[in-house]
């Protein structure tokens, strides 16, 4: 199945919930398109580059590791997660992430991974797996979003949204509901309520 939806949509945190109560694990494609941006800031590669950076990105290849209770991206031995929710990170991301190159590497690699999982991101059900039973769009107002990731961040809420917006903008190209998603407006609801109605929806297996 898959969970899209905008910045701070609470896609990662819905995923980690539902795929738990599932007993599968979650893959967080937005780590993969954060570190390559990590690592190309790091490398002095200009982001808009897609050559460049994906020379270097296939010289030293990445890992995304599906915890349950958060994905992990390795380079080798170093652990890249805990650098990649910067708000320089946010603010480069949607750079990357439009350079069709970096999104093959991406899809490649998510589509190698092996089923069952729940994927979330931008473009999961449209593209990378239209073929996925369920499928879900979380969105809510960027002002409740904000709120909500303001405690993550060092900066304020106004900033925070408007950073959001901005990133809303930049991804509208490639963030979506599929025409047969369910599209759930997050905003009165906690994450647990969020959960629960992604499982009330979810087909039934057939033998
Ligand atoms: N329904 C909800 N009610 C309250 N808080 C929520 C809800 N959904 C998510 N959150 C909180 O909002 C924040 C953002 O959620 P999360 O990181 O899962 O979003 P995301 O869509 O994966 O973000 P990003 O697009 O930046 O990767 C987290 O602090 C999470 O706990
Ligand atoms: N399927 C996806 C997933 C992500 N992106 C880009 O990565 C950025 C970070 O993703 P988060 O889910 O961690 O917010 C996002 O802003 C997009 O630019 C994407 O293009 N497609």
């Amino acid at each position: 199945m898959t969970i899209d939806g905008v910045a701070a949509s609470g896609k990662s945190s819905v995923a980690s919930g539902v795929a738990r109560a599932l007993g599968i694990p979650y893959v967080s494609s937005g780590l993969l398109y954060r570190a390559a941006t990590q690592l190309g800031r790091e490398a002095g590669v200009r982001l808009g580059d897609a050559a460049a950076l994906l020379t270097h990105l296939r010289a030293r290849p990445l890992r995304l590791e599906a915890l349950p209770e958060g994905n992990r991206v390795w380079q080798g031995e170093r652990d890249l997660t805990d650098e990649l929710h910067s708000s320089q990170v946010d603010a480069g991301v949607s750079v990357v992430a439009a350079l069709p190159e970096v999104r093959a590497w991406v899809d490649d690699q998510l589509r190698a991974l092996p089923a069952p999982f729940v994927a979330e991101g931008r473009d999961m059900g449209t593209n990378v797996f239209p073929q996925a039973r369920a499928k879900f769009y979380l969105t809510a107002s960027a002002r409740v979003r904000a709120e909500r990731r303001s405690q993550e961040r060092p900066e304020d809420v106004d900033a925070v949204e408007a950073a959001l917006i901005e990133r809303d903008r930049r991804d509208a190209g490639q963030s979506a509901p599929a025409p047969d998603a369910h599209v759930i407006d997050t905003g009165p609801l906690t994450l647990e309520g969020v959960i629960e109605t992604i499982l009330q929806v979810l087909p039934t297996p057939t033998a």
